[in-house]
């Protein structure tokens, strides 16, 4: 990587399967700041995120091959490469890690690299889900790695939430470390970069290895047809809890406005996109390990089919 004058934040985003930190990205471009280069890793073998990043200033890079907190591999350190050697240096670098990813492994890429400098590591956790997916006994282990060493915690989604259950999701994060900075967002009222990042003290030991293709699997959907929008929540409902997320891009029958498809935990909503040229339906989700097999995933999600859309 090539010497630089001075060195980048890296801010790492991190938090379970749909906690909004694509949404906290999307508003950290949209509020404006340094020319920033985003970074974001999937899990699942299509980069859903890169498309629902909303365009900025700076650049959008993709980190396929699966999740890089568990392999930093090359695809990883080549984008690093790309960005640091970009003609008109970035200001900051974001990087959105995958939903079962571990942020600090990622994090830790910025406190060996010399021309980096780690900003902070900032997690989002759904206010109405955390409290479950930290005692859940398939992925509470992966939940609660995501906290151990981040410095500030995002509550999201507080709108959707009482005050009990609120105190009820604060108080399962501060069981995990009580000590933790906590601040309830809703995608409206969210913070910015801006404030002194708080400082953090980092333990030299590194996390064990951990490769979660062994607790997550990833399932894609492809169709060049278009959903019958009337049939979507008779699926959804038919999906088995195991799959966790889903999210794409999707065509309705009748319709010319391509829409943004989004899936948490059985909740699901439709918003029209931004990228025009979306053809047909493409969906990723992401469940437990004892996922079904994509076939019938596959005929579940059929059944949202317009009649006459291909199969
Ligand atoms: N009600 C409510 N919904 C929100 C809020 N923030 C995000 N969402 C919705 O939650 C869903 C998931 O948000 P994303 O930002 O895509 O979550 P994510 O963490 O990037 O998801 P993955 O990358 O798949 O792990 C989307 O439908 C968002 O519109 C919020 O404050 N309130």
């Amino acid at each position: 990587m090539r010497k630089a004058t001075a060195t980048i934040p890296v801010t790492v985003i991190g938090g379970f399967l749909g906690a909004g930190k694509t949404t906290f990205v999307n508003h950290l471009l949209a509020t404006g700041g340094p020319r920033t280069a985003v970074l974001v890793n999937d899990f699942g073998e299509i980069n859903v995120d890169a498309t629902l990043i909303k365009g900025h200033d700076g650049t959008t890079m993709t980190l396929t091959n699966g999740c890089i907190c568990c392999s930093i591999g090359t695809s990883f350190i080549e984008t690093m490469c790309e960005v640091l050697d970009a003609e008109v240096p970035f200001e900051r670098i974001v990087i959105e890690a995958s939903g079962v990813g571990d942020p600090w492994k990622i994090a830790e890429i910025a406190l060996i690299e010399p021309t980096l400098r780690l900003d902070r590591v900032i997690v989002l956790a759904d206010a109405s889900r955390i409290a479950a997916l930290i005692d859940d006994a398939r992925v509470g282990a992966t939940v609660r790695s995501q906290f151990e060493r981040c410095d500030v915690v995002l509550l999201s989604k507080t709108d959707l939430v009482d005050a009990a259950a609120l105190g009820a999701a604060s108080a399962a994060v501060l069981g995990l470390r009580p000590s933790l900075r906590i601040v309830a967002t809703t995608r409206n009222s969210l913070p910015t970069l801006d404030a002194p990042a708080k400082a953090s003290t980092f333990r030299a030991d590194s996390p064990a290895a951990s490769d979660h293709s062994a607790t997550f699997r990833s399932f894609a959907y492809r169709r060049d047809g278009a959903f019958d929008r009337g049939r979507i929540a008779g699926a959804v409902a038919a999906l088995p809890p195991e799959l966790l997320r889903l999210k794409g891009s999707c065509r309705l029958d009748g319709e010319d406005a391509p829409q943004v498809f989004q899936m948490v935990e059985g909740v699901w909503s439709l918003s029209p996109a931004d990228q025009p040229d979306t053809a047909g339906i493409v969906l990723v989700g992401v469940g437990t390990a004892d996922l079904p097999e994509p076939a019938v995933l596959d005929a579940i999600l059929d059944r949202a089919l317009a009649a006459g859309a291909a199969a």
